[in-house]
């Protein structure tokens, strides 16, 4: 029969979707990954916790920083993540963040495509890599770089315009450096751990890789998804959101709306954090969706252990009750890759 040849995953993912979007083009087969119930679009706006970090500090009483520790735990152990304010960043450079990355996307492809990446490459402008046969493809476009630690960067994947971009990412890796410090501290403290017991499971050469998402708008968001039900592989990741909802959290069978805080940042809980606290810290599954009015973009930081440093349960949090759940691991976030590829979480390969 002579049908419509239907494009393969390789010759899509080398398009964006912010283009097909552009064009009002109905999204491709391979894009299809829902039956178009929207009883899922409408989930409730989640209780997700906010902490406030000013209240973990010296300048707040012993009482009010017992309290907040208790909060965050008690956040952890259920959600896997919470909301950070009170953090030190101003709502002002968190919108010039916001900023520099709609400006980003909003310019024209051949100005966005200096930095293309290749199909199957991780960093640089595009989609995730092809993933395997029989897994669809998400609706987004996105920026991804390594920031930190320095020698890690590949400047060529950098944007130069927007002009400010550079500066603005550069700056925000200072200010994440010394977010991930004061949030590793507080969740150790939290579990009556040594404060610096995470950090230096991470390593000196920890990694930071940011991570622009870009959501085009859909006629049809029931049947898509901007990005696929998944568990980050990091040992946790600091999202920025915009004003859009789109994010949703998977709990007790449900999922769960984020709700935008514009001065917040939504700290996630990726599955080394599970596995250095021997499972009391969970590694939330986590989607997002799309819709037919407003494109939505967000910035997640992936805070992720040394590459080659073995990683693995907190000798404090294993005893009689609660015996060792975890091996210890090296370089998760390449295994946690090859499963996600096939739509799998990969934390089974961890597991005693
Ligand atoms: O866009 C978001 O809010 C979440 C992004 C995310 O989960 C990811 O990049 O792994
Ligand atoms: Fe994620």
């Amino acid at each position: 029969m002579a049908g419509v040849s239907i494009p393969s995953a390789d010759v899509l993912l080398s398009r964006r979707v912010q283009e097909m979007a552009l064009k009002g083009e109905e999204p491709p087969p391979l894009y299809i990954c829902r039956d178009g119930d929207t009883e899922d679009v409408s989930s409730a706006l989640s209780s997700i916790p906010v902490i406030d970090l000013g209240l973990l500090s010296s300048s707040a009483t012993i009482c009010e920083q017992e309290e907040e520790l208790q909060k965050l735990k008690s956040a952890l152990c259920s959600w896997g993540c919470f909301q950070a304010i009170g953090h030190g960043i101003s709502t002002s450079f968190l919108d010039e963040i916001r900023q520099v990355t709609r400006d980003f996307f909003q310019q024209p492809m051949e100005e966005k495509n200096k930095i293309a990446k290749g199909v199957k490459d991780f960093e640089g402008y595009g989609a995730d890599p092809v993933p395997e046969e029989g897994q669809s493809l998400d609706w987004s476009d996105r920026l991804y770089l390594d920031v930190y630690p320095e020698d890690t960067r590949k400047s060529k994947f950098w944007p130069e315009s927007p002009a400010a971009f550079r500066d603005v990412l550069e700056e925000y890796t200072v200010k994440m450096k010394t977010f991930t410090d004061i949030v590793s501290k507080a969740m150790a403290k939290s579990l009556s751990l040594e404060e610096n017991c995470f950090l230096n499971q991470f390593g000196e050469k920890r990694l930071l890789q940011a991570r622009f998402n870009y959501y085009s708008c859909c006629e049809r968001p029931d049947l898509i998804l901007g990005l696929k039900p998944h568990a980050d592989g990091s040992g946790y990741t600091i999202i920025l959101q915009d004003d859009v909802e789109g994010l949703q959290v998977h709990k007790d069978e449900k999922w769960f709306t984020v709700p935008t805080i514009s001065h917040a940042l939504l700290v996630l809980m990726g599955d080394q954090m599970e596995i250095m606290t021997n499972g009391m810290f969970k590694s939330p599954v986590h989607r997002v969706l799309t819709n037919s009015v407003r494109e939505r973009i967000s910035v997640a930081m992936f805070y992720t252990p040394e590459r080659k440093k073995e990683i693995g349960p907190e000798e404090g949090l294993v005893n009689q009750e609660r015996p060792k759940l975890f091996k210890k691991v090296k370089d998760y976030a390449g295994t946690h890759w090859e499963y996600y590829q096939r739509g799998m979480r990969a934390l089974h390969v961890a597991k005693v």
